[in-house]
């Protein structure tokens, strides 16, 4: 008999996350049935969709929704063998048992010298975000001017890199020196600190006195305001996410994007990187092809031990990751 232990959202957020707002519990496994697998997490991601999609698609007392990269420890299904790793989306657990339809193996050819929890960051979902988002819908080409922000994390950083392999002037916002320092480093031509400039306008002009011709937004809320007004004539703006205002508990007013959309004749569009599911393994195949040949770099902010899942989650909202905020069983 295995016990799991789990996190439970004990009670919805109400504006900004609080380690009070989650219980640990244990749960006893039952013995596996035919085509089951036991699976054991190794590595458990911590993202911002786990705020707003907790309050769409959970109710309190649920265990927190969430990915991981598993290793199979016992198996009753003769696709997965034992000693295997997966991503798996089985929430916030130390164990649990699977049928084996939800689980992904890496991506073939995936070096043993390479970090397996890379699956959860650079080349796993986030790194598809900025793969997809910048080719399907900022439809980058080379010469362009590409703004991201919260450019240091998980997907802005890997839109910095790959909108530079594409040929593209790359500018990035990040909510630290250190940060800004790491974007230089990882290629960015541009970078400053959103939260020290004088002023978001005058940061955005200094770092491209032409404008942008594409917008990878990941914050929304202020900083969006003030950068699609420094949109080039057909700009095109990627809503990837909207951090900013994912713990606001009043909603906010504005901004209002009508007259800049209208004159400069924007194309606006938001997207969820699962819409490209069915071009995953092309997705994942070319990010860890960069990734082997070190033109993409990564960075990854571990946080060690199951126990501090609701602080590193806490701490990746506040801005503490450079690179994928993950933890470590
Ligand atoms: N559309 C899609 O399919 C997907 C969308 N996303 C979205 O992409 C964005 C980035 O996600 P991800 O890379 O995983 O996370 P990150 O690794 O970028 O971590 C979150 C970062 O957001 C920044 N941040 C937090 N609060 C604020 C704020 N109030 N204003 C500005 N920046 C803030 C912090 O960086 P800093 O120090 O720079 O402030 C923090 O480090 C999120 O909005 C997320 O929801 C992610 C995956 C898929
Ligand atoms: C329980 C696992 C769900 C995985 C969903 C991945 C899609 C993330 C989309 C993100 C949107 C905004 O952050």
């Amino acid at each position: 008999m295995v016990t799991a232990k789990v996190w439970v959202l004990k009670k919805h957020f109400e504006g900004f996350p609080k380690t009070s707002d989650f219980e640990l519990k244990q749960i006893e496994l039952p013995n596996l049935k035919d085509g089951e697998v036991l699976l054991e997490s190794v590595f458990l991601s911590v993202d911002p969709y786990m705020r707003p999609y907790s309050r769409r698609d959970m109710k309190e007392g649920d265990i927190m929704i969430g990915t991981q990269v598993a290793r199979i420890v016992e198996s009753k299904n003769p696709v997965f063998k034992e000693g295997v790793f997966v991503v798996a989306r089985g929430g916030w657990r130390t164990h649990f048992i699977s049928d084996g339809k939800d689980l992904q193996l890496l991506p073939s050819g995936w070096p043993e010298s390479l970090p397996k929890s890379l699956a959860l960051g650079t080349i796993g979902m986030p790194g598809l975000t900025a793969y997809f988002g910048l080719l399907k819908v900022c439809k980058i080409k080379p010469g362009d001017t590409v703004l991201v922000n919260a450019a240091a994390g998980a997907v802005g950083s890997v839109v910095g890199q790959l909108a530079k392999i594409g040929g593209c002037k790359v500018v990035g916002s990040a909510g630290s020196d250190d940060k800004v320092a790491y974007l230089k480093k990882i290629n960015f031509d541009e970078a400053f600190n959103y939260k020290t400039v004088q002023s978001l306008d005058e940061a955005l002009r200094k770092a491209s006195p032409d404008g942008y011709d594409c917008f990878f937004d990941n914050v929304g809320g202020e900083f969006a305001t003030a950068a699609i007004k420094q949109m080039k004539k057909y700009g095109r703006i990627a809503i990837c996410g909207a951090i900013s205002q994912y713990n606001e508990s009043l909603p906010q007013k504005g901004p209002y994007v009508q007259v800049p959309m209208l004159f400069k004749e924007l194309q606006m569009e938001g997207f969820i990187v699962t819409r490209w599911d069915s071009h995953r393994e092309e997705g994942l195949k070319a990010l860890l092809k960069w990734v082997v040949e070190g033109k993409v770099k990564y960075c990854e902010h571990v946080t060690e031990g199951f126990m501090n899942m609701p602080m590193a989650f806490i701490g990746m909202l506040k801005g503490e990751n450079i690179g994928k905020a993950v933890v470590k069983v």
